[in-house]
């Protein structure tokens, strides 16, 4: 192989050498914390989050630790006053690759290398267009490809947010109605950290063909970024796997969008969830997701029951 095929932007650690970082520091997980995360999800394994997410944790934790001081600086040099600015924090992959089960990990975790780290977490679900407006423009059957985001309004909220504004506010998504709750927002005030989790967050903006790329991404208000990242042979059995849990809890619920399948039997319930992922899921994946798992500074590749097999961090 050539000096240019053997060129890569990233150091790869397999899990071994990843969970041996964590002899760097004391780090071990607390019985407090245990409680907390059974919180997030009862089935994490909690061996994993000791050898995988806290050195993670402790790595992004210096990263935002050095990049006060670089921000601290340059208000200085700049004559500016400080304002208190997040830390912004994306989450890219999949949908059901394990995204919003990763983001709250870290939320719990990012708090303890500080006292009164306040750590929020924003979907960028919120930031889809109502069904109506889906409807509308003939898209319903394309939820979550670029189109169905309100982008503008999600750079915006970032933009607030990095220009340090101290009450900003997002949309909410509910996957119980599978749609946007249009008299509910999140409010962001006093934030350290930021996590935005969303299968969208790497994507570059939408421009005509020929048109010179001189738009601003989402990513463009990052300070780090991780891509999850797995075989769809995995990703698609814990997509069925959560429709089937679905089935026996949200579905039951009268307000569900997915009542109707509610009765479903085990082998109902796998073609259909099948067909969701092929017609719509999958397509978005090869399309619009993978292709901007590069862009991230850090690559989770996981494998089955959502062990970690491998790690990629961008080199500085
Ligand atoms: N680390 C993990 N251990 C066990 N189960 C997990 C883990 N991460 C995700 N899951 C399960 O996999 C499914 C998809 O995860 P989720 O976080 O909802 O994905 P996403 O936000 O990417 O759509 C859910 O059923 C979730 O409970
Ligand atoms: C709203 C979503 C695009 C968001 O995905 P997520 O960020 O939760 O992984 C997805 O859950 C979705 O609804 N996809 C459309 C097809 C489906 O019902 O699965």
């Amino acid at each position: 192989m050539g000096v240019i095929e053997n060129m890569t932007p990233f150091m790869t650690f397999n899990r071994q050498e990843w969970a041996k970082l964590r002899q760097s520091y004391p780090m071990e997980v607390t019985p407090e914390e245990i409680e907390r995360l059974k919180g997030v999800n009862d089935v994490l394994n909690i061996d994993e989050v000791a050898d995988i997410y806290l050195p993670m944790t402790r790595l992004i934790n210096l990263h935002a630790i050095a990049s006060q001081e670089l921000y601290r600086s340059r208000n200085i040099f700049l004559q500016k006053q400080e304002k208190k600015v997040p830390y912004i924090i994306g989450i890219a992959g999949s949908v059901a690759v394990g995204k919003s089960t990763i983001a709250r990990v870290l939320q719990t975790l990012l708090s303890r290398w500080d006292t009164d780290v306040k750590v929020d977490l924003v979907t960028t679900d919120g930031f889809l267009y109502p069904n109506a407006e889906l409807e509308n423009r003939g898209i319903m059957n394309k939820k979550g490809f670029p189109e169905s985001y309100d982008v503008h309004s999600l750079l915006k909220f970032l933009e607030e947010l990095k220009s340090g504004k101290s009450h900003v506010e997002a949309p909410v998504y509910s996957h119980l109605t599978y749609d946007v709750i249009h008299d509910e927002k999140q409010v962001v005030t006093e934030a350290d950290i930021v996590i935005i989790e969303g299968i969208n967050v790497l994507q570059p903006p939408k421009r005509a063909e020929g048109e010179y790329d001189d738009q601003v991404y989402v990513s463009d208000y990052f300070d780090f970024s991780i891509f999850v990242d797995a075989e769809e042979v995995n990703i698609l059995h814990w997509y069925v796997e959560r429709f089937k849990t679905l089935r026996e809890t949200a579905f039951r619920d009268p307000l569900s969008y997915f009542k109707k399948y509610a009765d479903l039997n085990d082998e109902e319930a796998y073609h259909m969830a099948k067909d969701i992922w092929e017609r719509i899921n999958r397509k978005n994946l090869h399309e619009n997701i993978l292709p901007t798992r590069h862009r991230a500074d850090l690559i989770l590749k996981k494998g089955v029951h959502h062990l970690v097999t491998e790690i990629k961090m961008r080199k500085l």
